[in-house]
């Protein structure tokens, strides 16, 4: 369902002094549809600038991102067009970081709700489904009305979970889902994951800690290792 090819990145950090940042070049792996890799290997190796070469927010250098979407059959992501990415991102990819992009003004269940209105639910129904997220990320109903600005970074993160998880995407991208949440928190996330993964979506995610990866991906490749043995990534498939 997710077929990474050949990906590489490059940053130019200074155009007079052609400093250049390569985290990976030609990297290749595959998920199949519901399953979930987690992405390992030591901080500034590359893990969020794959997952963000996958949900697009950065460009390729060169290579493939092979998607199967129920939309537009399969599409390269890594040089689809930016309409079919935005309309993607809508209906089929859902992306979770550790920061919230607050939207001044619009309520913690509205934040939730609106991700559902594209699909064609009501007002009403949306928000009751997003009421419902929202209790299962144990977000307590006196900050559902609240602006989430005012919240703290586990509830910011929460409110992020929800607007992912609350579309059933296709594919699920997740960097440090749990990194600022308490342990009763992330239970809950790790039941919905494994809900979700049961339901069909295809996950790729990095944690920061080893054991939660463990508990919900099929498997773990590990950047480290691959970089050192400069071998194809099966053989860090652990
Ligand atoms: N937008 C950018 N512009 C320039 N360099 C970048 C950019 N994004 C990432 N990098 C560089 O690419 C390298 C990989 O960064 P990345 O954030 O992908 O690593 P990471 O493995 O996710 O690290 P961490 O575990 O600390 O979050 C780093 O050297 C980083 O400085």
């Amino acid at each position: 369902m997710l077929h990474v090819e050949a990906l590489s990145k490059t940053f130019e950090l200074s155009v007079t002094e052609q400093m250049r940042v390569h985290p990976f070049r030609d990297l290749s792996f595959s998920i199949p549809e519901g399953g979930f890799m987690g992405l390992a290997g030591p901080s500034g190796i590359g893990k969020s600038s794959i997952l963000k070469c996958i949900y697009r927010t950065y460009l390729p250098t060169s290579g493939r991102v092979r998607f199967r979407s129920s939309m537009y059959g399969e599409i390269d992501l890594a040089s689809a067009d930016e309409r079919r990415v935005a309309h993607l991102r809508k209906y089929e990819l859902s992306y979770v970081s550790q920061f919230l992009k607050v939207i001044p003004r619009v309520s913690a269940l509205d934040i939730v709700a609106e991700r559902l209105l594209p699909l064609g639910y009501s007002l009403e129904a949306a928000r009751d489904d997003a009421a419902g997220m929202l209790a299962r990320l144990r977000i307590p109903e006196t900050l559902w009305s609240a602006y989430p600005a005012t919240f703290s970074g586990g509830e910011q993160q929460r409110i992020n979970l929800a607007r992912a998880f609350i579309v059933r995407p296709r594919l699920l991208i997740l960097d440090e889902p749990t990194a600022s949440l308490d342990r009763e928190t992330t239970e809950s996330v790790l039941a919905l994951l494994q809900e979700m993964k049961r339901q069909g979506t295809t996950m790729i995610g990095v944690f920061h800690d080893w054991e939660i990866m463990k508990r919900v991906a099929d498997r773990i490749f590990d950047l480290g290792e691959w970089k050192r043995s400069g071998v194809s990534s099966s053989a860090q498939l652990i």
